[in-house]
């Protein structure tokens, strides 16, 4: 019998060293045999990633974002994850709804309950349990103070629209994943990612070998040098 997919997801404020990971992850995960799909959020489709472009790059209001990013977010479930899950993948996904609520809502200050509303509207009606709303098994969340983000993403690349906020939006957005980590505390594992990148990677494997899903002998292979 084939083994039931898993949907993980990774989030954190700008810079905080999720992109640095994901692909090593992927590896670990194919180097015992599992499918992976890797993706990201706003994007994952060819519909997904032109809103990601507008969303990114044009000056909107709250809720147009909001209803771009989680008709972006419908599109990339129907079309990427639900697919990706019901074939038994591991999928690792690049933020999903956890960084809704916290740049759109503790970030830009928008109204949670109708983000609520939008998440059960968006994320229920794909899978074959009809009445199932689709969240991640498992949410890793990179925590790193926005000072040392900012330290980090300084020269590394140009900007857009979220990274060129001033640091007062990031702490924001920092509570506002440390309210949806309370939240959900069985959902979420989070990681001290002040620490450096290889100490950062054996956090990450250690979550998985706890699990039970990645073997113990991941721990040395696949990470970042
Ligand atoms: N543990 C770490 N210590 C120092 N710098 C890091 C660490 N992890 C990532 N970086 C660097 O910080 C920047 C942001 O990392 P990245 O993985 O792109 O973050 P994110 O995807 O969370 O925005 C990159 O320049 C990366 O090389
Ligand atoms: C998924 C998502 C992302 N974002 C923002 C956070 C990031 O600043 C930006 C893009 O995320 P990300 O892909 O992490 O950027 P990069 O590839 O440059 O590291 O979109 C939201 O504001 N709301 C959301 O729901």
């Amino acid at each position: 019998m084939s083994r039931p997919g898993l949907f993980i997801t990774f989030e954190g404020i700008d810079g905080a060293g999720k992109s640095s990971h994901i692909e090593g992850l992927a590896t670990a995960f194919r180097a015992q045999g599992r499918a992976v799909t890797v993706s990201r959020e706003p994007g994952g489709t060819p519909l997904a990633e032109k809103l990601r472009e507008m969303v990114l790059n044009d000056p909107m209001d709250a809720l147009t974002e909001s209803l771009l990013i989680f008709a972006a977010r419908r599109d990339h479930l129907r079309n990427v994850i639900e697919p990706a899950l019901a074939r038994g993948d591991v999928v690792l996904c690049d933020r999903f709804t956890d960084a809704t609520f916290a740049y759109q809502g503790a970030g830009r200050g928008f109204d949670l309950d109708v983000l609520s509303i939008l998440e059960r509207l968006a994320q229920t009606g794909l899978s074959p349990e009809a009445d199932l709303m689709r969240e991640p098994d498992l949410t890793v969340w990179f925590d790193l103070a926005p000072e040392v983000a900012a330290e980090r993403l300084a020269g590394a690349r140009v900007p857009d629209r979220f990274e060129a906020q001033p640091v007062e939006f990031f702490r924001r957005v920092a509570q506002g994943y440390a309210d949806r980590a309370a939240a959900a505390p069985q959902r979420f594992a989070r990681l001290d990612a002040a620490q450096d990148r290889h100490r950062v990677w054996q956090q990450l494997t250690s979550v998985f070998v706890r699990k039970g899903w990645l073997a113990i002998m991941v721990a040395s292979q696949g990470g970042p040098q």
